[in-house]
Formats: structure tokens, C-alpha cells, sequence
């Protein structure tokens, strides 16, 4: 079990720390994860969030520690429904018998539609965007967030301190034994952070930009952000900042991920040309195969990536079923403004061009080849159509990237 660490003064990180999981609802989550909960103890004692429900007896554990009876707690604010952060609600009302539960009016839908007649019984107070509630010393400001990332999230500002308690905005997988930003590996807390953003809060992005644009206009000054996954951020505020308004702007680099599934490694060493021209043309390319690369990990990639090369064989008139994960996931999260291409070996009918095609132009993608297909082992000129296509692509991207300044 963690232990319990001070923020600030009276208040406290009281979460879990889940060093195992590695599977996140299909995320791959190498590195672990932390359900975070906060607590602030002012004249009605405040647990903001609580966590995941088999580390409900780590947050009471917490709980004990500082206040030595977890019954002292007065309010429980909701900021997110989402299961990693209310399933130990029941468990917890039941044992603290809070005097008020806080959620948005999106909340108190969310969570009547989660623990039915149960949360009908409990003390919900909606509150909206503007609203403020006194804790004695401290104020809590809300601000609702939908659709970052579910309809009910919100995130709670607490003024005299300067810190927002954000949910999932600026979260990462990442479990640390420190709590901190400046405790942890910088380059790996980004890696997190931009994973944790291309697979969860992408879609989003047009909210996240009004939600910056909000806080800008607010005026809300911010010395601390205090995620529900993942390190709290004090001392890189403007990086994580800086990189969410990037993200949420779409901005992309010269960076092409070339995604590819074979069967007998004809597709293989179409992408590997492919990367070959790209790299002539000065643009950096990342290969990934879809067999063994994680879909979360490709995702993580395409974020930054200006281009989308993806190859596969035809199994059954199809792309292989490893493609279709991919394409699936990577149309879900909605990518926008990308340059790309397919490619893939056939047999007899190859369909799979065809089928990735569609996927691409479903995503919006600037199509720079209607598909390029070899028909079983690429030869020798083959190869250097596929390289062909590579420095086609490259120059695709370059010109885009140049558009767009
Ligand atoms: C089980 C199986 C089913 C296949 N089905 C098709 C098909 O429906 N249409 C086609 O054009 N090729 C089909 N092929 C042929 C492959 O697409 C071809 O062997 C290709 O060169 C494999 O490329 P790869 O090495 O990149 O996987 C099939 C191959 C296998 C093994």
C-alpha cells in the first residue's frame, strides 16, 4: 500500500497505486496505473474522487491515517462516473455516510444509470459550472468538462490554493512511487501523458480547446493540477499545458507510422521499401507491425505522425483481422488531417487495399495512391514501387507541413 502524501498544506493524495494492471479497457498499460483520490481537510472535511473498487480498503487505510476516523468525512465530490473512480462509492457511502455527494446534473444521471436504486438512496447535490461551495477556509469552484471524456466530468478548482483537481484531463497510466512530476522520469512522463491523450481524450479535442480557452478567460490561476491517474503536475505545468494545447490542435510533425500485417512477409517488405523512400525524403518513419505492436502503442505513435501508410495481405477477401483491430481503433479515436496511403500482397482477388481504403477515407485522410498491390513476392522493381511510393508520400506530407504555416 502507498502512503498517504500532503499536496499542500491539509491536503492530501489518499489513492491507489495499481502496479499490476496491464489492460486498461484494451489500452495497454505497461507501466501500470494509480487511481488517485484527494483529500482536504477544512471545516467539512472533502474527498474529491475515489477509486477503483478492490483499492476501496487502501483509500479507507488513507483515510484512517490522517483523520483516524474515516466517518469525518463531510462531502464527497464526483468528478468523473467511470468506474476506476466510483466503483468504491458504494462501499465508501455505506462505511463514511458523507453528508453530501457532489456531481454534475450529467453525473447524477451517470450514476443512477451505474448503481441503480442504490444511488437513488444517497445524499446527490448537482452542481453546474459556476457554482461554488465553502468548505470553511477553502472554496471549491466547478467546472463541467462533458465530454472530457464522458458526458458527466467535471473538474473542481480550489481558488486560495491555485490547484485544479482535473479527472482524467492531463492523467497518465503510469505507476510511480512518486507523486510528483519532478519525481519521476520527465521523457517517460510525456510518453505517458501523449498515450494517455491519443487513446482516451483525443475524440475530444475540439472540447479540450474550449476548455483551455475557458481557464484562459476565467483567469483560474494554476500552480498545481492534480490528475486522477498518474503524477500530480507542479513544476511542469507549462510542458503538459503546452502539449495539450498541441494535441488538441492536431499539430503533427514530419513522422509517417507505417502499419503493417503479413502472413508470409510479402506485406513486410512492401512497408520496409515504403519506409525506405520516406527516409530519403528526410521524414521520420516509424514501422510497426500490427502483429505485435499494441493498438494503443500505434495510436501513441500516429498522434505526432503527419502520415498513415497501412499494409496488409488479403486473407478471405479481407484485410488480416490484426489490420481491421487497428483500423477500427484508429477510426474511433478520430485522427484527423492525415496524409496517407495502403498497400498489401495478394493471391488471387486482394481485397484488402480495397477494404483499408475505405477505412482511410472514413477518417478523412488525404489519400496521396489509390493502393498499391503486389501480387505474392514482391520482386526486385516491385520493391522499388513501393520505395517510389514511400518518397511520394514523404513529399505529401512535406508540402502539407509547409501549407500549413
Ligand atoms: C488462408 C489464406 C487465405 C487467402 N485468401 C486470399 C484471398 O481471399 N484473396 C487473395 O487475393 N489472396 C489470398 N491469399 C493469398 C495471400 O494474400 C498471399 O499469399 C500474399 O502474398 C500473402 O502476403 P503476406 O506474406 O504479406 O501475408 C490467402 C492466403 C492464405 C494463406
Amino acid at each position: 500500500m502507498a502512503n498517504v502524501v500532503e499536496v499542500k498544506k491539509d491536503i492530501y493524495w489518499v489513492g491507489a497505486i495499481d502496479w499490476n494492471i496491464r489492460d486498461f479497457h484494451g489500452y495497454s498499460t505497461k507501466r501500470g496505473s494509480t487511481y488517485n483520490a484527494y483529500l482536504v481537510v477544512d471545516e467539512k472535511i472533502t474527498l474529491f474522487d475515489v477509486v477503483k473498487r478492490p483499492f476501496v480498503s487502501d483509500l479507507v487505510h488513507h483515510l484512517i491515517k490522517v483523520l483516524g476516523d474515516p466517518q469525518k468525512v463531510d462531502y464527497i465530490v464526483v468528478n468523473h462516473v467511470e468506474m476506476d473512480h466510483s466503483g468504491g462509492l458504494p462501499e465508501l457511502i455505506e462505511r463514511i455516510r458523507p453528508e453530501k455527494v457532489f456531481c454534475s446534473p450529467m453525473g447524477y444521471r451517470g450514476l443512477i444509470e451505474h448503481f441503480h436504486d442504490k444511488a437513488k438512496d444517497w445524499p446527490l447535490v448537482e452542481v453546474k459550472t459556476g457554482d461554488r461551495l465553502s468548505l470553511g477556509r477553502r472554496t471549491v469552484q466547478f467546472l463541467e468538462t462533458r465530454m472530457i471524456h464522458w458526458p458527466d466530468s467535471m473538474v473542481s478548482y480550489l481558488p486560495e490554493d491555485k490547484i485544479l483537481i482535473s479527472q482524467d484531463a492531463f492523467g497518465q497510466h503510469y505507476a510511480t512511487s512518486g507523486r510528483f512530476d519532478d519525481e519521476v522520469d520527465f521523457s517517460k512522463l510525456m510518453q505517458e501523458s501523449a498515450k494517455y491523450y491519443a487513446n482516451i481524450v483525443l475524440p475530444f479535442s475540439p472540447q479540450v480547446q474550449k476548455l483551455l480557452q475557458t481557464v484562459e478567460e476565467m483567469g483560474l490561476e494554476i500552480e498545481m493540477i492534480l490528475p486522477d491517474h498518474g503524477v500530480i503536475w507542479r513544476s511542469r505545468l507549462k510542458d503538459i499545458l503546452e502539449a495539450y494545447r498541441r494535441w488538441s490542435s492536431y499539430e503533427a510533425r514530419a513522422l509517417a507510422v507505417v502499419c503493417y500485417a503479413t502472413m508470409w512477409q510479402s506485406t513486410e517488405k512492401m512497408a520496409l521499401a515504403i519506409a525506405d523512400g520516406l527516409m530519403a525524403e528526410g521524414v521520420e518513419v516509424k514501422v510497426m507491425n500490427a502483429g505485435i505492436d499494441h493498438r494503443s502503442d500505434i495510436m501513441t505513435q500516429l498522434l505526432e505522425a503527419k502520415g498513415l501508410v497501412v499494409g496488409s495481405s488479403t486473407l478471405n477477401n479481407n484485410m488480416l483481422p490484426q489490420m481491421a483491430d487497428i483500423l477500427t481503433y484508429i477510426k474511433g479515436l478520430r485522427p484527423r488531417q492525415k496524409i496517407a496511403a495502403a498497400f498489401g500482397s495478394y493471391g488471387w482477388s486482394g481485397e484488402a487495399v480495397k477494404h483499408m481504403n475505405k477505412y482511410l477515407e472514413d477518417m478523412k485522410a488525404k489519400l496521396v495512391h489509390q493502393g498499391l498491390r503486389v501480387k505474392f513476392v514482391p520482386t526486385h522493381e516491385q520493391l522499388k514501387e513501393c520505395r517510389e511510393l514511400g518518397i511520394q508520400i514523404a513529399k505529401a506530407i512535406k508540402e502539407d507541413l509547409a501549407n500549413a504555416q
